[in-house]
């Protein structure tokens, strides 16, 4: 056997096959990091594109492939000090995809293999967690273990039955004899740093990511230990299976295996074809993050059971079967520093400062760290390799260090005392506050230029060319010594005069420090609204307009740009509504203010509070002084109610055309209040794909449950409209 071998291979040049063993040797050592200690230390992206590589090098030199190279196996071995236990049919990996070009060569592939067969497929998600597999007999949990090599797996079954959603007993009929359920189990995502903030308080080592969380909660020697771990499953597939006939569809074998009292996926879907395989996959790598559990792209399988069996599996995974795999979101790099960063009402933050890195297609250096607690919790060191994640839109976030790679050098972050621009010594707010705040509301540079460019900005008064670089020009240029914004209540009083000389530092706008020339190593500095010749420069004129301008802005735009603390647009816009002028927003009692629809008692004590400063006050005087109304502009005597008004509105589950802001914004606009449960007060529940609980409780109560085409209907047509159309609990 080993002489064969030798012979194939000569015909490989040496250097290959160097090559191929220093690759293969890295992916055991990955492997066993990864399954065997639950602690990688590079991102499964570095590790997939280390395999391709292998699978590159076998294509070009064939018998490099032998059956024990890392190409060929079910990855992952078992640990002595759990017991070995044989799975009785094989547990497999997948093929994967990564681009649409190889899914559909893939889709190509079972065409020709069935030629004229009518066929479906089955999408699901791919879970992001550890495989395992549950054997029950006669209906009864008898053993569950981990995937291992596929052939072999550990026996977890103490710590398995403490996960609530698996079944001890099958519940339904005709439970068969024998039965092999595969599926994953998950750590929560949200739930990830309270348990890396245990493990640190007691001296353990955190986890990486939420994958690392469910496996090493999984295997531990102690089930107590893993019943404090909030495990779930979801299970997506069959192995052996005695004492039961006539399954015929995936599908529908799951829809049994849920009447057993099996957690399946909610999500799993049959298309026809292609296509609607695509769509499926478009589908959720835009509501990536409306799932319960992470996942990192879809397994598309072959429906019928049959069908599966004539396409049959290689050694590592079956033909009928690929997952396409989304961009990554996790990477890892290196947290340089943490430092700290001061917002608009003073809060004060720290952020990671990392290596920079690509991740869901966007360069990456900072990232939020929110406050100290949060890096206390995470476990993370300066000097740390971390796994950085960054979901969708959402600011790029550290989940935790891979703390295998610590030299001894990293060391613990300490926030700072005092305020890292203004120098005032920081404090919480209140009692009992974490976050720390710069007292110096007024004059603290951060705090100020983060208030005049908020003021600025889209949701405010939306002055265009009045971005990050003019707030901080403005308010704190190099030259001239005196600042033409004290404070915003200079904003309207801007001339042309004021800011042609101005010249100021380029900042950054994450850590607020001056940029530098990379070449010369010294701050950048600009002229920033003149030009060469002393001009002003054509954007600068135009400024101005847009300042003039947006002085006619309804009175929300105002109220939410004054940075008061808890009045963000929806508060505002109901001040506006309801109480029609600054002045009779400053002249209400708190008592009043607490009483008015969308406001409250913490944003009234909070305008109080406001009001109560002098230079606040000044603001609204200078403004009013240089013409900006402050009152809402309509009459509002033909306005009457709004259309909803008196409504109560859950929104439950992912809608195609809203996000859940929009839609909770078109309801709030037209007077409706939107509420996070159902009761019997409630108006209309509007679900979209996965409601979950919410819809069942609507149901039970008898609340009218409207879909999206529904909500459109309530949305331009009114509550009468909407009632017709409403799904009756009892179809
Ligand atoms: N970072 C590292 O060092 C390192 C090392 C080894 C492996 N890994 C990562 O582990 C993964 C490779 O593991 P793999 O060989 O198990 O392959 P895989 O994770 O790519 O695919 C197979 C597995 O997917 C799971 N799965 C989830 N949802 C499923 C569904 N709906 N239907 C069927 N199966 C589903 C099953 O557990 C199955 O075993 C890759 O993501 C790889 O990057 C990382
Ligand atoms: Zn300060």
């Amino acid at each position: 056997m080993a002489g064969d071998k030798q012979a194939e291979t000569t015909s490989v040049p040496a250097e290959a096959r160097e090559k191929h063993v220093r690759l293969a040797e890295q992916i055991e050592e990955h492997r066993f990091r990864y399954y065997v200690k639950d602690a990688p230390v590079i991102s499964d992206a570095d590790f997939d594109r280390l395999l391709r590589s292998l699978e590159a090098l076998e294509e070009e030199y064939p018998p490099l492939r032998t059956p024990d190279s890392p190409t060929q196996k079910v990855a992952g071995s078992y640990e002595t000090e759990f017991t070995a236990v044989e799975h009785r049919s094989r547990m497999l990996s997948l093929d994967n995809t990564f681009n649409d070009d190889e899914l559909a060569a893939w889709v190509e592939r079972i065409h020709k293999e069935l030629g004229e067969q009518e066929f479906h497929f089955l999408c699901e998600l791919k879970v992001d967690g550890l495989a395992v597999n549950l054997t029950y007999e006669h209906g009864r949990l008898v053993r569950a273990a981990t995937r291992g090599d596929g052939r072999t797996g550990e026996d977890i079954t103490p710590n398995v039955r403490t996960i609530a959603e698996i079944p001890d007993r099958l519940t339904g009929e005709r439970v068969p004899d024998l039965v092999e359920i595969r599926g994953e189990v998950y750590f929560p995502m949200e739930k990830f740093d309270e348990l890396n903030k245990r493990l640190t308080e007691a001296g353990d080592k955190p986890f990486a990511n939420p994958r690392n969380a469910a496996a090493g909660s999984l295997r531990q020697k102690d089930p107590r230990v893993t019943a404090t771990r909030p495990l779930h499953m979801v299970v997506h597939g069959i192995g052996a299976l005695e004492g039961y006939t006539g399954m015929t569809r995936l599908s529908q074998a799951y829809d049994l295996l849920k009447t057993w009292g099996l957690p399946t996926s909610p999500h799993n879907r049959v298309v026809d074809d292609l296509a609607g395989v695509r769509a499926f996959i478009a589908h959720y790598g835009e509501h990536r993050h409306s799932v319960e559990h992470e996942i990192d792209g879809v397994v598309v399988k072959l429906d019928e059971i049959r069908l599966q069996g004539r396409l049959g599996s290689t050694a590592r995974a079956p033909r009928w079967a690929i997952a396409y795999k989304y961009a990554p979101e996790e990477v890892n790099t290196k947290l340089i520093d943490i430092k700290v960063g001061v917002g608009r009402t003073g809060r004060v933050t720290p952020y990671a400062q990392v290596e920079p890195v690509t991740v869901a297609g966007s360069e990456v250096e900072f990232a939020t760290l929110h406050n100290q607690e949060v890096v206390k919790a995470k476990g993370v060191l300066i000097g740390d390799t971390v796994v950085l994640r960054k979901a969708g839109d959402v600011i790029p976030e550290i989940l935790g260090p891979v703390a295998d790679l610590r030299d001894g050098s990293e060391r613990e972050f300490v926030m700072p005392a005092e305020c890292p621009e203004c120098g005032t010594p920081l404090r919480p707010m209140k009692e009992g506050d974490i976050d720390l705040r710069c007292p110096n509301a007024r004059r603290c540079p951060a705090q100020l230029r983060g208030r005049v460019s908020y003021l600025a900005g889209r949701e405010c008064l939306d002055i265009e060319h009045f971005g990050d670089v003019a707030a901080a020009a403005l308010t704190r240029p190099l030259e001239p010594s005196d600042p033409p914004l004290v404070d915003e209540g200079d904003l309207f009083d801007l001339t042309v005069e004021k800011l042609l000389p101005i010249k100021a530092y380029v900042l950054d706008p994450d850590s607020g420090l001056p940029k530098r020339d990379p070449k010369t190593g010294e701050e950048k500095i600009v002229t920033v609204f003149a030009n060469q010749k002393g001009e002003p420069k054509k954007n600068t004129l135009a400024l101005l307009r847009n300042i003039e301008e947006a002085k006619s802005r309804p009175l929300a735009r105002f109220l939410n740009g004054l940075s008061i603390r808890h009045v963000g647009p929806v508060a505002a816009r109901e001040l506006a509504r309801q109480f029609r002028s600054v002045d009779r927003i400053e002249q209400a009692s708190e008592e009043e203010l607490a009483n008015t629809d969308g406001v409250g008692p913490i944003i009234a004590a909070s305008l109080k509070e406001w009001f109560a400063e002098e230079w606040h006050r000044e603001i609204v005087r200078k403004w009013k002084a240089a013409g900006v109304p402050l009152e809402e502009q309509s009459t509002g005597e033909d306005e009457g109610p709004l259309p909803l008004e008196g409504l109560t509105v859950v929104v439950t589950g992912t809608l195609e055309r809203y996000t859940r802001d929009d839609a909770k914004e078109a309801l709030q606009s037209r007077g409706a209040k939107v509420t996070g449960s159902v009761s019997k007060k409630t108006s209309f529940v509007v679900v979209g794909d996965n409601p979950g609980s919410k819809y069942d409780k609507a149901m039970q109560l008898k609340v009218p449950v409207l879909d999206e085409d529904g909500f459109d209907l309530l949305l331009e047509q009114g509550p009468d409209a909407a009632a017709g159309a409403a799904l009756s609990p009892e179809e």
